[in-house]
């Protein structure tokens, strides 16, 4: 099967996508991974959703609701950051985002005077470290390779830094078996305790949320969608009745079902 996820290779999608397919192909952002299964060029795309440190990746929750695809699985897997430099004399730090953010507190007492660089992905940060002395990458320790030296390892400000990938698919793989389900819901209302409904459909069915998330729907200030996921599989009596539920509180606007799916714990 070939999946499609954050490159260049050497990234923690890859080794997150590695567990799922055995043909990895790369794109530079989360919406163009979620573009290329949306358009049916792969099978399976691999993208973070959440960071147990920083949170949702909102680039993700966007992909997902702006774009047909269903989710398959989710990996969790832990996120241990090394710093790989040619030597210990560089001015800049270059990560992805999330990457800098998980190391916050570390650069700021080791390292108070370097840039810090934000690009596509770890594995690109550690090719610039690769092509410029006064360059250090933050990624997985795996990829120092011969040239680089692994200056720190396990630099998250947290030791325990998990991640976790959703598995997207074509629609036409959307299941309802599963232990989880996500769906997104736009309500296109604003009343005083349309949120407290949304929740009621799950609580009043005995249904625990694992995770919600707002974000704005770009229309206008204050617009928003929700992100919900719960513990479920839309095969369930309950579950389709929280749904219906959902469906009839969002009916001015809409609800995506994007599958029902299970987890699998990657270790590395
Ligand atoms: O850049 C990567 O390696 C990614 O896969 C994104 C990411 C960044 C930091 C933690 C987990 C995933």
């Amino acid at each position: 099967m070939k999946a499609v996820t954050l490159g260049p290779a050497g990234t923690y999608s890859h080794r997150a996508a590695r567990a799922v397919a055995d043909d990895v192909e790369f794109r530079e952002s989360v919406t163009a991974i979620v573009d290329a299964v949306a358009d049916g060029d792969y099978a399976r795309g691999v993208v973070p959703i959440e960071n147990s440190i920083e949170g949702s990746v909102t680039e993700t929750l966007d992909a997902l609701s702006n774009r047909e695809v269903a989710v398959t699985q989710e990996i969790v897997t832990p996120i241990r950051h090394a710093l790989l430099a040619q030597s210990g004399n560089f001015e800049t730090v270059a990560s992805h985002s999330q990457a800098l953010a998980q190391c916050r507190s570390y650069l700021e007492a080791e390292y108070p005077d370097v840039s810090l660089e934000a690009v596509a992905s770890t594995a690109r940060g550690v090719e610039r470290a690769r092509n410029d002395p006064t360059v250090a990458g933050i990624g997985h320790p795996d990829n120092a390779g011969d040239d680089l030296q692994i200056i720190a390892e396990d630099i998250q400000d947290r030791k325990s830094n998990a991640t976790r990938f959703f598995v997207v698919a074509p629609m036409s793989e959307r299941s309802d078996a599963g232990g989880k389900s996500s769906v997104v819901v736009y309500p296109n209302a604003n009343y005083p305790g349309l949120l407290l409904e949304l929740l009621e459909a799950f609580a009043e069915r005995d249904i625990n949320l694992s995770r919600i998330e707002s974000r704005p729907s770009g229309d206008r200030l204050g617009d928003y969608l929700f992100h919900l996921d719960f513990e479920a599989g839309l095969y369930e009596d309950r579950a389709q009745e929280a749904l219906e539920d959902v469906e009839e509180i969002a009916r001015k606007g809409w609800v995506r079902r994007l599958g029902s799916y299970d987890t699998r714990h990657v270790l590395y």
